[in-house]
């Protein structure tokens, strides 16, 4: 275990490379530099930044998570969702309404940039609908394609923990965790309510440039402490199948990261 200063601490668990900090604060602050200096590095290389996001918890953390007046280029940024319930956009379990009201409300990203599912389609509908936005973006060259895999790349995916281990709408147990020839899916049963879910695929998300976590809170010290134990089954625990040809980071407050950190 490597310290890099009083308020940060980082450990280096299997080629994963995750970062403890001591509050929420700085923790936001440091996500927030990731994604700045991604932002600028991808925006530098190829025109754009397209950026995933996930709803629930961790919006503790991108409710601070970049400045509005921070240097980025929003209008380079395009912002998809790794899952969404199938809800209206303005309810209060809609992870677009969340991540609307959190965070793309104060910044300038272009309307058309923000690539939300169509909360007018019954689940499967929506599901084909978000896959075939997907496609048309890689057609023209916003999202980039897979050497590898042929898949979306995504310049970076964040990711959600759930207490059963599930990541995105993919559930323990669930036969959407071995689709591997969709880009989205669709879930009628989630053990979490909403029941109706669209959700990313794994090779979508093992496809991508960067995979970060983002948890907080002691009440994920359990699953956190299951996910690194390599003794734990993966279709449990869906985040063990989080392998990204990209770089995999971890950002957990202290409180999350109680039961590895000694
Ligand atoms: O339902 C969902 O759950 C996961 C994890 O949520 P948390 O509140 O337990 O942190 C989230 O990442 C996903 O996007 C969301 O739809």
């Amino acid at each position: 275990m490597k310290r890099a200063s009083m308020e940060e601490i980082e450990v280096h668990k299997g080629s994963a490379d995750v970062n403890i900090f001591v509050s929420q604060d700085e923790m936001a602050t440091s996500l927030s530099k990731y994604i700045g200096d991604l932002s600028e590095k991808f925006v530098k290389e190829k025109g754009v930044f397209t950026i995933v996001l996930s709803g629930d918890s961790y919006a503790k953390t991108i409710r601070n998570m970049m400045e509005p007046s921070s240097s980025v280029d929003w209008s380079k940024w395009y912002v998809f969702w790794v899952d969404e319930r199938v809800v209206p956009k303005d309810s209060s379990e809609s992870n677009y309404k969340l991540a609307y009201d959190e965070f793309l409300s104060k910044v300038p990203i272009p309307d058309d940039h923000i690539i939300s599912i169509n909360d007018k389609l019954l689940p499967e509908a929506a599901s084909v609908e978000y896959e075939s936005r997907l496609k048309q973006l890689m057609k023209s060259h916003v999202i980039a394609t897979s050497n590898n895999t042929g898949f979306p790349k995504f310049d970076l995916i964040l990711l959600g923990l759930g207490y059963n281990g599930h990541i995105a709408s993919l559930f323990p147990n669930h036969p959407q965790l071995k689709e591997n020839t969709t880009c989205v899916t669709y879930i009628m049963d989630s053990p979490k309510p909403p029941p109706q879910r669209i959700t990313m695929t794994f090779p979508v998300i093992n496809s991508a440039s960067n995979v970060a976590f983002v948890v907080t809170g002691e009440e994920k010290a359990r699953v956190v402490y299951e996910v690194f134990d390599r003794h734990q089954s993966l279709a449990m625990l869906p985040a063990k199948l989080v392998s990204p040809k990209g770089e995999l980071k971890w950002f957990l407050d202290k409180e999350a990261a109680s039961m590895i950190n000694n």
